[in-house]
């Protein structure tokens, strides 16, 4: 197979550092890394410049804006980064002929489902990041075909901001911590999403079936965020307690969903990907964690 270039946009961002760390593996990928000071996904100009100048052969768009929180404040940033970039990219990707690689969020439904969310639920975003990562899918959906939208939850890794690290740091400096037991989800680990976004990359290449949409990734299993901290202390050997408390006693800017689990069965039999359980992902990631302290 000749070298095939593939783009990262946001590639500082913690995706975006495990992406890239994973296609460097393949000696058949030029893999270019850039974030927002060289490639600012709301630029309609910056964009097409860079991949007239680079002409990828895919685009793994893995910038976004992440503050759940602060989104509630931040509405017009928030809107633009993951409605209009979505759109911006789509746009581009038509004129050149790049195939898109999108990356959205469980926050895209409701959470008041009771069985895991597959691809074609109903949408119904709680809270305005969810509201701007509905419009970014939309975006896309409706400006190009040749993409794939990958919707995740509960990303962590060892780089930026992540709840696994910020729990690390609590375990650390508290006695005791309260975290919410009914709001229910699957952690990622984003290096194995990203080892999926890989696999994914190779399939498009190599497979004429290739199928195009939405997919959903996690790793196995399910917890709350309660049952996550608890294991994150406990692979730590903090001895810190951890008390379960309803989501009333930790009042947030926004809401989050209290069920968003997803189903994997799509992207696991079309692509035939093995997911790792969150528990024994969170393990490894900690140990590199606490290796590089
Ligand atoms: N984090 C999570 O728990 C989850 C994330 N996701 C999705 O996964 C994807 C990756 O998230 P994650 O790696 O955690 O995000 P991060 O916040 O770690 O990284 C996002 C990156 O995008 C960059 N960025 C922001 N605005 C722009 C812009 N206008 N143009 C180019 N780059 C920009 C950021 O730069 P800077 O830091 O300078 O702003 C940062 O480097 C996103 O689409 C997110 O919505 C889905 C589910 C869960
Ligand atoms: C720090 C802390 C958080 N929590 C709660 C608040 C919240 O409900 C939950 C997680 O908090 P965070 O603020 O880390 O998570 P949050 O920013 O809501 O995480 C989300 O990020 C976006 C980008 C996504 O797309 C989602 O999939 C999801 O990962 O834990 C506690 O109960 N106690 C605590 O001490």
């Amino acid at each position: 197979m000749p070298k095939k270039t593939i783009l990262i946009s946001g590639v500082n961002g913690q995706l975006g550092r495990k992406v890239k760390e994973a296609l460097l593996h393949n000696n058949h990928f030029n893999v270019v890394g850039l974030d927002i000071d060289e490639l600012d996904i709301i630029s309609r100009r910056q964009v097409e410049e860079k991949l007239q100048e680079i002409r990828p052969d895919v685009l793994i768009n893995c910038s976004a804006y992440t503050d759940v929180d602060n989104a509630e404040n931040e509405k017009e940033m928030a809107l633009k980064v993951n409605q209009k970039g979505p759109l911006v990219l789509a746009e581009k990707c038509k004129m050149f002929d790049t195939f898109l690689i999108h990356i959205s969020t469980d926050y895209v439904f409701s959470g008041e489902g009771f069985r895991p969310y597959i691809e074609n639920d109903p949408i119904r975003p709680v809270n305005f990041y969810g509201e701007t990562k509905a419009l970014g899918e939309e975006s896309i959906q409706k400006t190009y075909s040749n993409a794939i939208i990958i919707r995740t939850a509960w990303l962590y890794s060892e780089y930026g901001k992540n709840f696994v690290k910020t729990m690390l740091r609590l375990g650390e400096e508290r006695k005791q911590l309260g975290v919410i037991d009914d709001q229910v989800g699957s952690p990622t680990y984003a290096g194995d999403l990203a080892d999926a976004i890989n696999a994914i990359t190779i399939q498009y290449f190599n497979d004429d079936d290739f199928a195009r949409g939405i997919y959903h990734f996690t790793n196995e299993g399910v917890c709350s965020w309660f049952d996550f901290a608890l294991k994150i202390q406990q692979i730590a050997k903090n001895r810190v307690k951890v008390n379960p408390i309803p989501t009333s006693d930790y009042p947030t800017p926004a809401k989050r969903p209290h069920y968003s689990v997803l189903d994997k069965r799509k992207i696991k039999n079309q692509f035939h990907i093995a997911i790792p359980h969150w528990e024994a992902s969170l393990a490894n990631c900690i140990k590199v964690l606490k290796k590089s302290k």
